[in-house]
């Protein structure tokens, strides 16, 4: 997991060819690394979908899923945490902790993965280890440990001094698969090491009793001694230990792996996952990692391909093998496990069996989504599912041909499937169909693939913000649907009262009725009709966000009440409400870093006000300046394009969605008057 850039896909490369798994080291720039395997992946030199691969190094199988570090597939980087027990952050060598670095990192917090911290491209010029680490410290606010420091750097970086051994390990070679050479520490670096060594047996010390008490005795730990008691620290994500190399210039990839085996947790290390009962959801069910604990696996990423669907899911406990049926909670259905692949990228090796801890995929389960668990029929659990960031922007498609329009709904329909922060729908006023996503790049390459891999040509419209409503006021309605259609009756009668809750918080209902007024069977129907109607706000059409509704009373008819009529009440009364509750138009504001030598810094500065932009910090880096903003998305469109021509290319920015924010007056009657055809 990285930033953008860090050399995510180089080093797994490399962690291939020196695993055995290829025999020639493919690389990014030259648009031939095994793990971008699709074709726009090629092009660009950027990972758009996680590929996940296997392989061994010292008799441990691992696992590897290499992330996407553009913050438009940040959806790869949730899921692929959501499954995985441990992860390597990479870091460059000049930038240190970058603004995905921080996002990514953040999603590790929140899945409780332990880390190990690599800072790659230490041959690049600049290159700063101990920046790195203070940038991680501060900017992390985590507590980083260095296992190694750098023998040289730039053009000169050479190996790495090993503080748990204290020896030197040289690459003199540094082509592909160069092996390396253990030495003794050169005297200059001596001093520095033993320093660092102290630094990391503290650390390590303040986490670990016998080591600490050792450490308050004076006495030196072991190697050995040390490794276990810093593998501990790592797995309670008490310290992360930082190692460093290059991966392009082959240094430090197999000091890494060995980081990797000695200081991340084995699927026995971790505890043991706790789902739920399917039939009974107040119910924890805890499954162990063990072969003979019942199965049960976690469905993390779909991907149709000419040849089926492939579904790959994480074992959590149990085993499973080809010819069983298993439960899908979410649907109550079964289905036959026909065939199981180990993936290595793009090629596909069949296997019976799969047991506790593994990642694999199934071949042609019709049922499975993202973030589905499939577990044993007679002993069922549902694990916890995996959430999404929600879209903020969309654009119009049209098909180009009538040939395309009948290919255009199920390519899009298959995309969405792969993919959880592809949304398509239809606009219900205009007809059209609206695709909506995380950035302007993500929808770029879906329309891309619906052209390559489905053969559908479309025109593609002006990218549109999703603006989004909420209320400001506290507002009370009445919704009443009473008909007479035919000889049955249709009685909904419901008070509703909305409030503003805290952004961020989304909708939430609160059932106030007392006396049965509005009998229990027709409180859900009402929510369901406050659902549905939230979708579309009275303003301009977004989705209302952040506010209660309170049902509080009502009345009902004996023979006449039903679901349905309580449904149309429920969004009667929501519409009347909003409509008195102040409502606002809220718009997505983005997080910008832009990074710019001192002399275009006037150019930036003055681009962003522009764009209604709050410039929120600037930073110092090498001979750079890094200027923090929040600017509305409205404005943002093309400014790839902008800030290239404005700088000559010297400057790079990278963006992601920080929060909502009331949109001005000026903004927001414009988008009003859009929305009612003005
Ligand atoms: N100098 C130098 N360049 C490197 C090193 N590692 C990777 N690169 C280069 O940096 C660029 C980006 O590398 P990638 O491996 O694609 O980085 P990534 O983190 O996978 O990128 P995304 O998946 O797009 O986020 C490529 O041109 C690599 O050749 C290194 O150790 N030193």
């Amino acid at each position: 997991m990285a930033h953008i850039d860090a050399g995510k896909t180089t080093t797994t490369e490399r962690i291939l060819f020196y695993t055995g798994i290829t025999h020639r080291i493919g690389e990014v720039h030259e648009g031939t690394a095994t793990m971008d395997y699709m074709e726009q992946e090629q092009e660009r030199g950027i990972t758009i979908t996680s590929a996940a691969t296997t392989c061994t190094w010292k008799d441990i199988r691992i696992n590897i899923i290499d992330t996407p570090g553009h913050v438009d597939f940040t959806a790869e980087v949730e899921r692929s945490l959501r499954v995985l027990d441990g992860a390597v952050a990479l870091f460059d060598s000049v930038s240190g902790v970058q603004p995905q670095s921080e996002t990514v990192w953040r999603q590790g917090d929140k899945y409780k993965v332990p880390r190990i911290c690599f800072v790659n491209k230490m041959d690049k010029a600049g290159a700063d280890f101990e920046h790195v680490i203070e940038t991680i410290r501060k900017r992390l606010g985590a507590r980083p440990v260095a296992i190694q420091i750098p023998i040289g750097a730039e053009a000169n970086f050479k190996g790495v001094i090993d503080l748990i051994e204290m020896k030197a390990i040289l690459w003199h070679d540094e082509t592909m698969g160069a092996q390396y050479d253990v030495e003794e520490i050169p005297e200059n670096l001596l001093k520095k090491a033993e320093a660092f060594r102290m630094q990391l047996v503290e650390s390590v010390a303040e986490n670990d009793d016998d080591m600490l008490h050792k450490f308050l005795e004076g006495e030196t730990p072991t190697a050995a001694e040390l490794k276990k008691a810093l593998r501990g620290a790592t797995i309670a994500m008490k310290v992360f230990p930082v190692l460093c190399g290059t991966a392009f210039k082959n240094k430090g990839v197999q000091t890494l792996l060995d980081a990797v085996v000695d200081y991340l947790p084995s699927p026995l290390d971790v505890p043991p996952v706790v789902g739920i009962d399917p039939d009974d959801p107040e119910k924890q069910v805890i499954r162990e990692a063990k072969d003979d604990a019942p199965f049960s696996a976690l469905g993390f990423k779909l991907i149709n391909d000419p040849f089926g669907k492939l579904g790959f899911i994480r074992v959590y406990s149990g085993h499973l093998k080809t010819g069983d049926t298993v439960l899908n909670p979410r649907t109550g259905k079964t289905e036959r496990i026909g065939r199981l692949v180990k993936m290595h990228a793009n090629k596909r090796e069949d296997i019976t069996e799969i047991y506790a801890g593994d990642i694999c995929a199934c071949v042609g389960l019709k049922e499975l989504k993202t973030g589905d668990t499939l577990c044993t029929p007679n002993d069922p659990v549902a694990l916890s599912a995996i959430k999404f960031p929600d879209t903020v922007i969309s654009v119009a498609i049209e098909p180009k041909t009538k040939a395309d329009q009948e290919k255009m709904g199920m390519a899009l329909a298959k995309l969405a499937d792969e993919d959880p922060t592809f949304k398509v729908r239809t606009d219900e006023e205009s007809g059209q169909t609206i695709i909506s996503g995380m950035g302007e790049l993500h929808l770029e390459i879906l329309v891309d693939r619906m052209k390559r891999e489905h053969k559908v040509e479309a025109n593609v419209g002006e990218p549109r913000v999703a603006f989004r409503e909420t209320i400001r006021k506290i507002a009370e309605a009445e919704g009443k649907y009473i008909r007479q259609t035919g000889g049955s009756g249709n009685y909904g009668h419901v008070k509703i009262r909305l409030e503003p809750n805290e952004p961020g918080k989304g909708f939430e209902f609160i059932n106030e009725i007392k006396g049965g007024v509005v009998p229990k069977e027709y409180i859900k129907p009402t929510e369901q009709g406050i659902r549905e109607a939230l979708h579309a706000g009275v303003l301009a059409g977004y989705e209302l966000v952040d506010f209660k509704a309170v049902l509080y009373d009502g009345s009902y008819h004996d023979v006449d009440s039903n679901e349905m009529a309580f449904k149309i009440a429920g969004s009667m009364a929501f519409k009347e409400a909003a409509k008195k509750a102040s409502p606002v138009l809220l718009e997505p504001m983005m997080a910008v870093e832009v990074t710019v030598p001192e002399e275009h810094m006037g150019t930036i500065i003055g681009d962003i006000n522009s764009r209604r932009g709050r410039i929120e910090g600037m930073e110092h880096l090498g001979g750079s300046q890094v200027i923090k903003a929040m600017v509305p998305l409205k404005e943002m469109f093309g400014y790839v394009n902008d800030i290239r021509s404005s700088t000559q290319g010297r400057a790079s920015y990278s963006m992601q969605f920080a929060h909502y924010e009331e949109a001005p007056r000026m903004i927001s009657d414009e988008i009003i008057g859009r929305s009612q055809g003005k």
